[in-house]
């Protein structure tokens, strides 16, 4: 999908990359991150597969969210951090991507453990967004912000209060709201760190199904403390493990089923086994 409606953003121009080995994939090649002197993530190559969803889990504290921040360069903005090695997606102008972390953000959302809506309107939520990336006539702007929130599965819900406050809603329908802005931008991929960790069983559900719709043509990569959610929407998963003075490093990586039914390490059977 080249854009979900006829408004275009002001950068969303062509950045395709030209075909490659690895165009239908994310490549992480050796990324370590530390925040001052101490490593907290090192030497992670890993493939994350386009269009799939894969899921990063671990016990608490071995790294998953820090790494995930690389991946839209967020890390840049927590100070201290310091990342190494390189992210490239194999898809688009990487060259582009890496002089500007604003139309890297646009392709790459991201959805946070809680729900963080503006003190806006829902309305004006999606919009400000939208603005910031040239979005400026009100058809536009009405069209994308429908569409948003259809694609987020929350138009039904909504469509009759979009100028109330967007506080007004319950935990999972901000958490929905959040996602639509982030889909607003209609970015390929999408960074997940915890989403449904404040949400109940019924929001979890729900948007977990939205997890795996939207997976049809994006990429998702999600942070999960939860095994049965992880084998409920992964397509694939990577397991970080950090021992005790060490870092946190990939221990296993791959297919979902090949990795919950015949894990390879000893450390994955050990972790799969307090589920
Ligand atoms: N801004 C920061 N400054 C300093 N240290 C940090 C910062 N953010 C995270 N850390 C440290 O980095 C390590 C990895 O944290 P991170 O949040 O990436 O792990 P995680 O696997 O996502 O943990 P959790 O599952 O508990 O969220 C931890 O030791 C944490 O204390």
């Amino acid at each position: 999908m080249s854009g979900p409606c006829n408004a275009r953003l002001r950068d969303e121009d062509d950045l395709s990359a030209c075909c490659g080995s690895s165009h239908e994939a994310i490549e992480l090649d050796d990324v370590s991150v530390s925040y001052g002197d101490e490593a907290v993530v090192t030497d992670v190559a890993l493939r994350i597969p386009r269009n799939a969803v894969t899921a990063l889990i671990g016990p608490s504290g071995c790294g998953k969210s820090s790494l995930l921040y690389c991946l839209n360069r967020m890390c840049d903005l927590i100070p201290g951090c310091r990342t190494r090695g390189s992210v490239r997606f194999g898809w688009l102008d990487n060259e582009r991507l890496a002089c500007d972390p604003t139309i890297l953000r646009r392709h790459v959302g991201m959805l946070f453990q809680r729900p963080g809506p503006f003190p806006f309107s829902i309305r004006r939520n999606i919009e400000f967004a939208l603005r910031q990336h040239g979005v400026r006539a009100r058809p536009d702007l009405d069209e994308r912000v429908e569409w948003s929130l259809r694609e987020a599965g929350l138009w039904d819900e909504v469509r009759d209060r979009l100028d109330r406050p967007a506080l007004g809603l319950s935990g999972g329908q901000q958490q929905r709201l959040c996602l639509a802005r982030a889909l607003a931008l209609d970015p390929s991929v999408l960074l997940m760190d915890e989403p449904c960790s404040a949400l109940d069983p019924i929001s979890t559900r729900k948007l977990e199904e939205l997890i795996r719709r939207l997976a049809r043509d994006r990429t998702i990569v999600l942070v999960t403390h939860s095994l049965p959610q992880a084998r409920r929407v992964a397509d694939h998963v990577a397991l970080l493990w950090k021992a005790e003075g060490d870092a946190g490093r990939l221990v296993e990586h791959g297919h979902a089923r090949r990795f919950f039914e015949q894990p390879h390490h000893a450390v994955t059977r050990e972790y799969l086994s307090f589920a």
